[in-house]
């Protein structure tokens, strides 16, 4: 169905704390700007939605939900998108078991998720679920490259607040331990793809009786494609784990293991599995088959075996005992006892190492005491940044956040670039053999030897999306006059053919010395100190890096990510505005529904819905969207020049408070300018009755914090009982409508 009424800005209904906050904002943004004649719609990414949207012959007529998703995908592909995304689950498997347990207890008659699929339908709905599973909206959605920085007055603001740090000291026991070799890093073979490679490519597994397996056919290669396949050897995990368990134990630090499981769906889950099977080990070489039969799997974590073992006190004895023997363990909740293992997307790399970074290395063991952590990140392609970082603090102490200048990031992101893009085609060898690519003409592209349970996987980036992401960063540059890396390992093969792209584009542009070509290790050294002397940096990065140097950088500068300006100007004219660079903020919700106190911060928010607004202005030449985006980003500064942000604890303004004040600002602002008369006297009355009811709206939003708050579901909440909780202020509702 053609939607001919499209909205001039889509925002997106998520999950979690964003979801809570939108409760409140949404109503705020569309009042405001459908007086101004913008019209303002809503796509449903949330699990729960995708979900539904995946199942519609189990449902009812009334329970059936289109395929958002599928829509956005469509339309940020046209000139026409404009749309605010707000970070949304990308669900591990207990994630999606349980909200799919939750929509279920609501009444959708859903297929259990299949563990161990048998039958052709069964499969068949696993195939769906998994089409769900991990991030599956961030690669839909982002057919353009990244341009993620702070806001100049939210780094201002930063460097006049400085957020706690933890303090460095030059003999703090933290590291990162990463395998010796056999990794992806070590393994990588890339090529770029000629006129007569390109076509349909297959990937083939031949087993050592010479049998030939098709593991993924038609596959399609453009020219100018470069093209990767690595592998990470499984016995050798295996064997870095064993020691990394023992060496942390000999180092009295806690065991900590950072992954991607989320982005990386297929390969982290793996991994993660194969560290849940060496902290055990004893206990799988004993009970191996009876775990087998209560079904066990590794990769959904120790939380998910526990709960299968719970009822066989010999297997419960046993971990106990061996746990006591174990190092000390990083906790995601040490009040709840939730290890670092329990799941495998509560502990996520881009996130966690820079919150391990930001306390001065330490992490919270069983007890809930601080201590140094041993940091397992078995590849090495990316674990050098952390590695060297944490290098620098112990040198040079804690980051100044005072004075230290700021690190923006250009992401090579479009159209699922580099290793984000690899599920399809990642794959654990069946048995012995070899793996290889074989083009359209023929001609094997790659190719390697593996064992059985090697983590085989192949990966592209396409020519366009990377000659649009040296644009973006000329672009960039050129804006800024800052410092600018380009972060790639001259002897990485995947980095050395990107190579090949940016180095004579950037003399063609003849701006070669303006940029630096340089491996993460040394670019990170270079970039902390450039920061440290108070200058500026752009990070020029791959897909991960982006990822992972746009949590590291904010987290340490401004406290958090969440504040990020998050562009993705996309290839076809569009543009999608990010909020922020991290995720939905679980623990939010647990304090809203234990309390009434919701923490998360919508400053990124405000600025995607500033720039939203201003692009809509300058790419249609919307001139009430002009107005009334240079009014939002007035209240963004409002917002920080007044210290309005929520506070963390109970009793004090939260993320309601936030919004009322943002109304407030953006009234004020829009009454009092006079490039549009029309918006000016519409707003003059709004922007009174904020400020007449000041105390009324702050009295009836702190009277509800406290109690125990109910959303009628958490994976699916209720939408009239969110709006309840949200929306408590009857005088602000009565401005707003
Ligand atoms: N773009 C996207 O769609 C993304 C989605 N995700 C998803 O988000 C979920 C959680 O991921 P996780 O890695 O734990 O990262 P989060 O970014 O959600 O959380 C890390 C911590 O950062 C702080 N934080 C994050 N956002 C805000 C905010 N707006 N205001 C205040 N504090 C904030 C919170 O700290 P504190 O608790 O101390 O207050 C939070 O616990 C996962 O399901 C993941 O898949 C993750 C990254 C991006
Ligand atoms: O898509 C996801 O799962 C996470 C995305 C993310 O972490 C990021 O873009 O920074
Ligand atoms: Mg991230």
């Amino acid at each position: 169905m053609t939607d001919t009424s499209q909205p001039d800005i889509l925002y997106t209904i998520v999950d979690e704390a964003p979801e809570l906050a939108s409760a409140s904002f949404l109503p705020i943004i569309k009042r405001f700007a459908s007086a101004a004649g913008v019209s303002v719609g809503t796509k449903d990414i949330s699990l729960a939605a995708r979900i539904i949207s995946a199942f519609p012959e189990y449902l009812s007529e009334d329970q059936r939900q289109p395929d958002d998703l599928a829509e956005l995908g469509k339309l940020v592909k046209t000139p026409d998108a404009n749309v605010i995304k707000l970070p949304n689950i990308s669900a591990s498997v207990p994630q999606l078991v349980a909200a799919v347990e939750e929509l279920q207890a609501q009444g959708y008659a859903l297929p259990d998720y299949p563990e161990e699929p048998k039958t052709d339908d069964e499969k068949a709905i696993r195939a769906r679920y998994d089409a769900i599973k991990g991030s599956a909206v961030n690669p839909v959605l982002r057919e353009g490259n990244s341009d993620r920085r702070a806001a100049k007055a939210v780094k201002n603001f930063a460097q006049k607040n400085p957020h706690s740090m933890g303090d460095w000291s030059a003999d703090s026991k933290t590291k990162v331990s990463s395998m010796p070799d056999n990794d992806f890093y070590a393994n990588e073979k890339s090529a770029t793809i000629s006129a007569d490679q390109a076509g349909d490519a297959r990937i083939e597994f031949v087993g050592k009786d010479g049998n030939v397996t098709v593991l993924k056919d038609g596959w399609t290669l453009e020219e100018g494609t470069i093209a990767d396949a690595t592998f990470m050897s499984a016995r050798e995990l295996g064997a870095f784990l064993a020691d990394a368990i023992e060496d942390t134990k000999k180092d009295g630090t806690m065991f900590s293991l950072h992954m991607k499981a989320t982005m990386m769906k297929v390969s982290d889950p793996i991994i993660f599995g194969h560290a849940v099977k060496a902290w055990l080990a004893p206990v799988f070489e004993k009970y191996g088959d009876k775990l087998e039969a209560l079904g066990v799997n590794p990769n959904s974590g120790m939380g998910d075996l526990l709960e299968r073992v719970e009822g066989d006190a010999e297997i419960m004895a046993a971990i106990e005992a061996l746990t006591a023997e174990r190092p000390a363990m990083y906790m995601v909740d040490s009040d709840k006892g939730i290890t670092n293992l329990h799941v495998p997307s509560d502990v996520i790399i881009d996130a966690s190492m820079p919150a391990v970074i930001r306390a001065g290395g330490k992490g919270w063991d069983a007890d809930g005491k601080k201590g140094d952590t041993n940091c397992v990140i078995p590849d090495r392609c990316y674990a050098t940044v952390y590695d060297e970082t944490i290098n620098f603090f112990k040198e040079n102490g804690k980051l100044d956040v005072t004075t230290a200048g700021a690190v923006a990031n250009v992401g090579l992101m479009a159209q699922k670039a580099e290793e984000y893009g690899s599920h399809p085609t990642t794959f654990e060898a069946p048995a012995d053999g070899t793996i290889r690519i074989v083009l359209a003409n023929g001609d094997t592209l790659h190719e390697h030897q593996v064992e059985a349970g090697d983590i085989w996987r192949a990966c592209t980036v396409k020519k366009a999306p990377i000659e649009n992401w040296i644009e973006l960063a000329m672009d960039r540059q050129r804006l800024t006059g800052s410092e600018a890396i380009f972060w790639l390992d001259a002897n990485r093969a995947h980095d050395a053919e990107l190579i090949k792209y940016v180095k004579p584009a950037l003399e063609k542009a003849g701006v070669a010395d303006k940029f630096q070509i340089m491996a993460p290790r040394e670019a990170t050294r270079q970039t902390l100190e450039t920061i440290t002397t108070g200058k500026d940096s752009i990070a020029i990065t791959g897909n991960v890096l982006r990822d992972y140097l746009t949590d590291l950088f904010p987290i340490l500068e401004l406290g958090t990510s969440a504040k990020m300006l998050s562009i993705v100007k996309l290839m076809n004219g569009g543009g999608l505005f990010e909020t922020g660079a991290g995720g939905s903020a679980p623990k939010h919700v647990q304090q809203l529904v234990e309390e009434n106190h919701l923490r998360w911060d919508s400053m990124g928010e405000f600025c995607a819905l500033g720039e939203s607004l201003n692009f809509l202005a300058d790419a249609k030449g919307n001139a009430k969207a002009g107005v009334l985006g240079a009014a939002a980003e007035e209240a963004t500064q409002g917002i920080l020049d007044n210290n309005r942000s929520p506070s963390r604890k109970v009793g004090e303004p939260d993320n309601r408070d936030s919004h009322y004040w943002f109304a407030r600002y953006w009234a004020e602002a829009l009454a009092d300018q006079t490039d549009d008369a029309e918006i000016a006297a519409e707003f003059a009355p709004i922007a009174k009755a904020l400020a007449d009811g000041e105390d009324a709206i702050l009295a009836e939003l702190a009277a509800v914090q406290g109690p125990p708050a109910d959303i009628g579901g958490y994976y699916h909440p209720s939408v009239e009982k969110k709006a309840k909780v949200m929306r408590p202020s009857a005088t602000l509702n009565a401005i707003i409508g």
